[in-house]
């Protein structure tokens, strides 16, 4: 097996337990089940820690699995399928914008059937920066506006739209919005984002000797 195979092999398998523990979330967050079954669940799901933790990786140190020829990031919390707090937002760049994908369940419920105000803004900080992200470096967030119009629903698949709109050396300006796959021009949140690619010193003060955005 050559090592590019190792690594799809290992991609399916991080995403099939990010998959499997964001199943378990739901079931959790949605239960109505008697406290004594709780109480004995609390206990098996705790059992599965040691065997994943019997090899880990500390801060600052990559994912074997986001390596390879083709990098990702695999557990970034809103798009990554092997993070179980990642929706997760599937991205695609389309004539020069970001577009993004995902149906958030009750695990991310702010008022009641709607989403959190703060999902939204991590949905729009990603989407950003992978509209930053079009000129060729990844960036940081400087500055995040959010106007939320109207709530964001729960279990409906919704469309989130990042566009660069200015570059300025090593600064840009973006917006995006989120709405419904059904009704795209009914805009429920806009955001505007400021993201700087950070000089070189600041790469080696923020990330050491990686010299990449650890994200
Ligand atoms: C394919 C896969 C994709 C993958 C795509 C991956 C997408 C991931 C998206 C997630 C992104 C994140 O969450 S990143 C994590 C969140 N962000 C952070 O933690 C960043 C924390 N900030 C910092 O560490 C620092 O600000 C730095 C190092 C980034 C920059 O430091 P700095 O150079 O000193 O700049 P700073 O003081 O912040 O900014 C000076 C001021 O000037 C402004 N400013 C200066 N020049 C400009 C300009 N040309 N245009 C606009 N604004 C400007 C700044 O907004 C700021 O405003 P004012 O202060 O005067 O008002």
């Amino acid at each position: 097996m050559t090592a590019e195979d190792d690594q799809a092999q290992r991609r399916r398998a991080v995403r099939e337990l990010g998959a499997a523990l964001r199943e378990l979330t739901d079931a959790a967050v949605s239960t109505e089940v008697d406290t004594e079954t709780l109480t004995e669940l609390a206990e098996q799901v705790r059992a599965l820690v040691p065997p994943l933790a019997a090899a880990r990786r500390e801060r600052g140190e990559p994912a074997t699995v986001d390596g390879g020829q083709r990098a990702r990031r695999m557990y970034n919390p809103a798009s990554g399928p092997g993070n179980p707090i990642a929706p997760p937002m599937r991205v695609e760049i389309v004539d020069g914008a970001a577009i993004g994908r995902c149906t958030l369940g009750l695990a991310y419920e702010g008022p009641p059937s709607y989403g959190h105000g703060g999902i939204s803004a991590l949905l729009v900080d990603q989407i950003l920066g992978h509209a930053h992200s079009t000129r060729g470096k990844h960036g940081m967030t400087v500055k995040l506006e959010l106007r939320y119009r109207r709530p964001v629903p729960l279990q409906t698949p919704l469309r989130i739209v990042g566009r660069l709109e200015n570059v300025d050396g090593r600064w840009t300006e973006s917006i995006a919005t989120i709405s419904t796959e059904d009704d795209p021009d009914t805009v429920l949140v806009e955001a505007k984002g400021v993201f700087v690619v950070p000089s070189a010193e600041q790469s080696k003060r923020l990330f050491g000797e990686l010299e990449r955005l650890s994200r």
